[in-house]
């Protein structure tokens, strides 16, 4: 008999994806089945969750942007502003430094609350130029986030569980990055991929032996049975 699956929060980039970065094709027999609550909790900016959840089939229960939104129940909250990250990287590329996303910048472009640079971009001058305005800088391994301190994907699943009515601590969290360190905090139990970062590694309650969408299948496979 199978037996009740907990709700599940989930990084996208080095979780759901392969090694060079595209969607696991897996994510779409395995979410849409999911029979509890399902969370993206990811550092892109809101479109690409609230798109990824359209086009897989599931609600649309989304923590963007390091958590500066939160969409559940069709409600969003915005938690930080871009102006003074906007600022910081004007002023970042003022002193030649370069965001690095070409002339089209479909990373930014519709991003909210942060600014997101390219991991080519010179990290020091970065780092130095964001403490001058009060921000600081979450590598992710798929970019330098510029965003206000205090704002976590952890305070996003917070809030979507008061929005919804459902336990943080009944959440099993699964995620490969720094930026996953505050959910892992948040959530009951947590799983950091074998292609995690260290700070990743070292907040999960379990790392493990399987990379990308692999660990994470090894978790959610094992939750079903
Ligand atoms: O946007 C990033 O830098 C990483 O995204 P993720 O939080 O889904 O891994
Ligand atoms: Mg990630």
């Amino acid at each position: 008999m199978e037996t009740a699956v907990p709700p599940i929060v989930l990084d996208i980039d080095g979780t759901l994806t392969d090694a060079p970065g595209r969607l696991d094709p897996r994510v779409f027999d395995v979410l849409p089945t999911w029979d509890a609550p399902v969370v993206l909790a990811t550092g892109k900016a809101f479109p690409y969750p609230v798109s990824l959840c359209h086009y897989i089939g599931i609600e649309q229960t989304v923590v963007a942007e390091n958590g500066g939104v939160v969409l559940a129940a069709g409600e969003v909250s915005y938690n930080a502003d871009r102006d003074a990250a906007q600022a910081a990287a004007e002023e970042f590329e003022a002193r030649g430094g370069d965001v690095g996303w070409g002339e089209f910048d479909p990373v930014n472009k519709w991003r909210e609350t942060e600014v997101a640079v390219n991991l080519s971009a010179d990290e020091d001058l970065l780092r130095e130029v964001a403490a001058e305005y009060d921000l600081e800088v979450l590598d992710t391994g798929y970019a330098y986030h510029v965003k206000t301190p205090g704002i976590e994907k952890g305070d996003g699943l917070r809030a979507i569980c008061e929005t919804l009515d459902l336990d943080p601590a009944e959440f099993v969290a699964i995620g490969d990055s720094e930026n996953d360190a505050s959910t892992f905090e948040v959530a009951g139990r947590s799983y950091a991929v074998a292609n995690a970062d260290d700070v990743a590694k070292a907040a999960a309650d379990e790392v493990l032996e399987e990379s990308y969408m692999d660990g994470t299948l090894s978790v959610l496979d094992s939750l079903r049975e």
